[in-house]
């Protein structure tokens, strides 16, 4: 920046000389005739070329970095509400189930702080740097713990098992923190070193990187843990990634900018013991511990505690801060007797700071009667020959519950009993993925469950819609990412659809490839066990779920919706239960199309006994009624017969009048008998005509025989 400080025009502060200390040391023993102990002005007069242009492209270009850079600087200012030194930030690590959350969050307060954390519970807070301060948060796996993880978090750490890809948890979480304002999101890939081959992990960084900038922005950071070393992350990777986080901007989002809100680090239960003695249910007392974010929080007002409910505040007090910023005007860097941490509960951090009490934390080996840890075969050795008094007390420890909580979990087994599948450890996940209200959030259809074999547990892989190859015996669904087309097929295609959907998708083969690895020999098991595919189920239960509710069916009871105006919905309703079922059950329905009940179907309204229908499907009923169209044998005799005696067939009678359009002769129903014999002459008279009428074409059939029409 010195060179362009031309350009600028503005005097730059000078160089002031260190005159004590390493550095002016290091600097006296330097050549003397060296310029470095002159000011730049002093340098310029000596050896004006040095900071001259030397092209004039370069000037351009730092010319226009300068000014690019002043602009950055111009942005709306944010009011910082803050009293005192800012709260730490607050970094979420979220992944599914066995990734490496606890163990990234461990080895990044290792980095931090140079002390191992045996556990994470609870928020951890650690100095980052002279101004900075984090505070990491394990992000349960449960649709709550996701929820209010978004609503604290200013960075997400989102932990993807890189041999296996992405995971629903991952979609579940990205789609709470879309509707809390999106903190920072940064990608970590962990088991990076299951993968053998150099060319495949290289293919599936790509292809999830890509994925992840789809689903967060392009060119969003995701990190690469390659593995582990003494069963930790390696130091290289894990000092990057904290480095990219203690350099993070975070910029406030706005809605949490202007409400107080507290992450609780520490509760504690200060109800006085004898009302709790009184009555075990009695209303608690409970200080909360926490940096205050967001804006000041007034004393009167009711907090809203997650996942508890809505409580008065009886006071809120300002406390010392636990986890203070090294003091910035004193000391230059941070040494490492100033690097602090507070994890209150992860049962770390020296001081604990109460309201009215402090209390310090000694470590265990300071203190004789301290619980040993089993870990040093020595201590228990030494345990043997230890007094018999100490011993007692030794084993006192030990004890994790009281006689009363034992007698209450004790149980009398008369016969054995078979671990429920619930008890199994971690059979259906930590989560109870199988029956996980989160399924709701991402489309149900976006993943398929399968069965961890190394860890026995259910995993809920994220299919995407380009890697979607689903096994089905009903169905086959294959999208082409390319096209845009949906291939729909109603049956088991009984080949493999690798050849429609990886086509064109060099990565879809890549994946196909992984999943061999472990995912081909779940899919094996499961099919070998009989299970019925959870994901078909839960398409079945979706399928059903969109139909819509027919009212009118639901007053009238048949299916009349034909006569609505929703003839369309109800056309696409029909075709989505035949686009899931087998294609032989569609087909079979639609041959049955005109059957009985569709007889009436204008008047759904009209009961229909379908005992007092014809069977049309019967041929004699058929033959009976031919004649009675103009296309009939009026030549028969017979028909001529039944007819000037004004009925048809062997047992049908001509209700109601119609007229013979033909012969202009009208026909009455049963009425008609009852002034029959009145009109019998007229009959007659017709009668007559007819065979007139009968003899003249007889008379055109024999002369023009080749016209003769086949009646
Ligand atoms: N090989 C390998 N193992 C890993 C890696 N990351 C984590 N692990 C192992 O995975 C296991 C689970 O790690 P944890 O840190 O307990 O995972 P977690 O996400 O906190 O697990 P939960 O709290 O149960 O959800 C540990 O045994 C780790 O050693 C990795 O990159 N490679």
């Amino acid at each position: 920046m010195g060179k362009d400080g031309e350009g600028g025009g503005q005097p730059h502060k000078s160089h002031r000389v260190r005159k004590s200390g390493a550095s002016a040391k290091k600097k006296s023993k330097s050549k003397p005739n060296s310029t470095e102990g002159l000011s730049k002005e002093q340098q310029k007069i000596n050896n004006p070329k040095a900071f001259a242009f030397t092209s004039s492209k370069k000037a351009k270009r730092l010319q226009s970095r300068a000014t690019e850079k002043e602009q950055k600087r111009l942005h709306l200012p944010t009011i910082d509400r803050n009293i005192g030194e800012p709260a730490p930030f607050v970094v979420v690590v979220q992944g599914p189930p066995q990734v490496g959350k606890s163990l990234l969050i461990k080895c990044l307060v290792k980095h931090y702080t140079k002390h191992n954390l045996p556990e994470v519970q609870g928020p951890v807070t650690i100095v980052s740097g002279k101004q900075r301060r984090l505070q990491f948060v394990e992000c349960p796996n449960d649709i709550n713990g996701m929820i209010d993880c978004a609503k604290f978090a200013d960075l997400a750490l989102l932990l993807i098992d890189g041999s296996y890809g992405f995971e629903m948890e991952t979609f579940e979480f990205l789609n709470i923190l879309q509707n809390h304002g999106f903190p920072r999101v940064m990608g970590v890939l962990t088991h990076l070193d299951k993968f053998e081959d150099v060319k495949k992990l290289k293919k599936t960084k790509q292809r999830l990187k890509h994925r992840f900038w789809t689903e967060i922005y392009d060119g969003a950071k995701l990190f690469y843990l390659s593995g582990l070393i003494h069963g930790k992350y390696t130091k290289r990777e894990v000092h990057n990634l904290a480095r990219f986080i203690s350099v993070m901007k975070f910029p406030p989002l706005s809605w949490r900018a202007s409400h107080p809100y507290i992450l609780v680090d520490r509760f504690e239960d200060v109800t006085p013991p004898e009302k709790v003695h009184m009555n075990s249910k009695c209303d608690r007392n409970v200080t909360l511990y926490g940096y205050l974010r967001g804006c000041n929080m007034k004393k009167g007002t009711k907090a809203h505690i997650a996942g508890v409910g809505d409580y008065h505040l009886s006071g809120v007090t300002a406390l010392a801060d636990p986890c203070p910023l090294p003091s910035v005007a004193k000391k230059k860097g941070l040494r490492d007797k100033e690097k602090l941490f507070y994890a209150p509960m992860s049962g770390l951090g020296e001081l604990l700071y109460d309201k009215d009490a402090v209390y310090i934390n000694i470590n265990d080996h300071f203190v004789q009667f301290s619980k040993d840890d089993g870990a040093n075969p020595e201590g228990s050795e030494k345990g043997k020959q230890r007094d018999v008094g100490v011993e007692l007390v030794k084993s006192l420890q030990n004890t994790k519950y009281s006689v009363d909580e034992k007698l209450e979990k004790s149980n009398i087994s008369v016969f054995g009993k078979k671990p429920h599948i619930s008890e199994a450890p971690e059979a259906v996940g930590r989560d109870g993925t199988f029956n996980a209200p989160e399924k709701d959030l991402w489309t149900q259809s976006n993943y398929k469950e399968e069965i961890d074999l190394d860890r026995g547990r259910v995993r809920r892989k994220a299919v995407f819609e380009n890697e979607m190859d689903i096994d089905n015996k009903d169905f086959s669904l294959v999208h082409k990412s390319g096209s845009g087309s949906l291939l729909v097929t109603g049956q088991d295609s009984g080949e493999d659809d690798d050849s429609d959907s990886g086509e064109d998708d060099e990565t879809e083969k890549d994946n196909e490839a992984m999943l061999s690895d472990s995912g081909s020999s779940d899919d094996k098991e499961e099919d070998e066990m009989g299970n019925i595919s959870k994901w078909k189920e839960s398409l079945l239960e979706r399928t059903a779920s969109r139909r819509n509710i027919n009212l009118e069916q639901l007053v009238y009871g048949t299916a009349g919706s034909k006569s609505s105006g929703d003839m369309k919905d109800a056309g696409e309703e029909e075709s989505d239960e035949e686009f899931f079922k087998p294609k032989g059950e569609g087909k079979k329905k639609s041959n049955e199309g005109i059957n009985d009940n569709d007889v009436d179907i204008d008047d759904c309204s009209k009961f229909v006994s379908t005992g007092s229908l014809k069977d049309w499907k019967n041929e004699d009923l058929i033959e009976s009624i031919r004649d009675r169209f103009v296309t009939g044998k009026w030549s028969n005799a017979k028909l001529r017969n039944e007819l000037s005696e004004g009925t048809v067939g062997d047992d049908d009678e001509v209700h109601g009048d119609f007229e013979d359009l033909e012969t202009g002769q009208k026909y009455e129903g049963d009425h008609a008998d009852d002034v029959g014999n009145s009109n019998k002459d007229d009959a007659l008279a017709a009668e007559e005509r007819k065979l007139k009428k009968l003899a003249l074409r007889a008379k055109f059939d024999a002369q023009y025989p080749f016209l003769q029409l086949d009646t």
